[in-house]
């Protein structure tokens, strides 16, 4: 059995309170972009090991072991004794982005073995299995343009279609880390509410839809800060850093043909149609 976990983009994102428990509360709007890794298992009922899991592709940094989808087969199998297992993981999409392809690959794990060994979890079921792998990952259960808030795991629904648009994804040769771009920052509530900003036509977001991340990482690293400005020299739209970075998403009126960019080499850039 194969499913294509796909990345996620964040249109605005608010960073507006530390937490007690060290986490920060914010609000942001996810939008599933299909941009995509593969994902397949195989069961194994002689094998020795539970996992063993195969890598392709784009490298990962740390030990198979610590991969979300052996994390994920992990979770389901402390409740449901699973048999032994052949992943194939085919990663396409960064890592250290702000896509969420970790957290995408553990929530199409959950899903893929809730299917392959009928463990009839209903999607609620699924949602609360995720969040426990990562902050974003309970998005990628539903999968659908979703508004959220708390640690970015408290979902409700938005009315938004960006269909016909073309995007272009951007992530230069840096990586940076989710806990360190969130230990810089100085949380605060927004003047324009992200989902305010959202309801009003693209044309309009440049100014208002903010991304908090921005401030503190372009400093640290310009290139970030100017492929963004690229984006919009070359007609984007709308341009914004994804997540904690350091991938920048453009987007480009639906009629319109993508930009011919030469980018520094080592450039990751994606070119689709939402
Ligand atoms: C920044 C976003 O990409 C926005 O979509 C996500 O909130 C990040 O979610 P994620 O990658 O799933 O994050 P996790 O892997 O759970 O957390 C990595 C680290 O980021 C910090 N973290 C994460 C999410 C959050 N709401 N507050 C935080 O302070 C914590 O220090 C945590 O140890
Ligand atoms: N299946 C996986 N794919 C990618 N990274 C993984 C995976 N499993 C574990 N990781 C670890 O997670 C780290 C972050 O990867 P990920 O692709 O989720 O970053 P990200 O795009 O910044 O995500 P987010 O938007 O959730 O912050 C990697 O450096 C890697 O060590």
């Amino acid at each position: 059995m194969i499913v294509f976990p796909n990345i996620k983009i964040n249109l605005g994102l608010s960073i507006t309170e530390k937490r007690p428990d060290g986490y920060h509360n914010l609000e942001t709007v996810f939008y599933p972009v299909a941009l995509e890794d593969a994902l397949e298992i195989r069961t194994l009922p002689e094998a020795e090991k539970k996992i063993t899991l195969h890598q392709y592709g784009m490298e990962i940094a740390g030990n198979p072991e610590d991969n979300l989808v052996a994390k994920a087969y992990s979770l389901l199998d402390k409740e449901f004794h699973l048999p032994p297992v052949e992943i194939h993981l085919y990663k396409h999409i960064p890592s250290g982005a702000g896509l969420g392809g970790g957290s995408s690959d553990a929530a199409f794990m959950l899903k893929l073995l809730n299917n392959h060994f009928h463990l009839e979890l209903s999607e609620d079921q699924l949602e609360i299995y995720a969040a426990t792998l990562g902050a974003d990952c309970a998005f990628f259960i539903k999968n659908k343009t979703t508004y959220a808030e708390g640690i970015g795991n408290i979902f409700s629904p938005i009315e938004l279609s960006l269909k016909g648009y073309q995007i272009m994804i951007v992530k230069p040769d840096v990586f940076v880390s989710t806990r360190e771009a969130f230990a810089n920052i100085h949380p605060h509530h927004p003047e324009y509410p992200v989902k305010e900003v959202i309801r009003r036509p693209v044309a309009e977001w440049k100014d208002t839809l903010i991304n908090d991340f921005e401030a503190s990482v372009f400093p640290q690293h310009p290139v970030i800060g100017e492929i963004k400005q690229e984006l919009y020299n070359q007609g984007a739209v709308y341009a914004s850093m994804s997540g904690s970075g350091s991938s920048v998403f453009g987007l480009f009126v639906p009629e319109s043909s993508l930009p011919e960019i030469d980018w520094k080499p080592d450039t990751f850039c994606f070119k689709g149609k939402l």
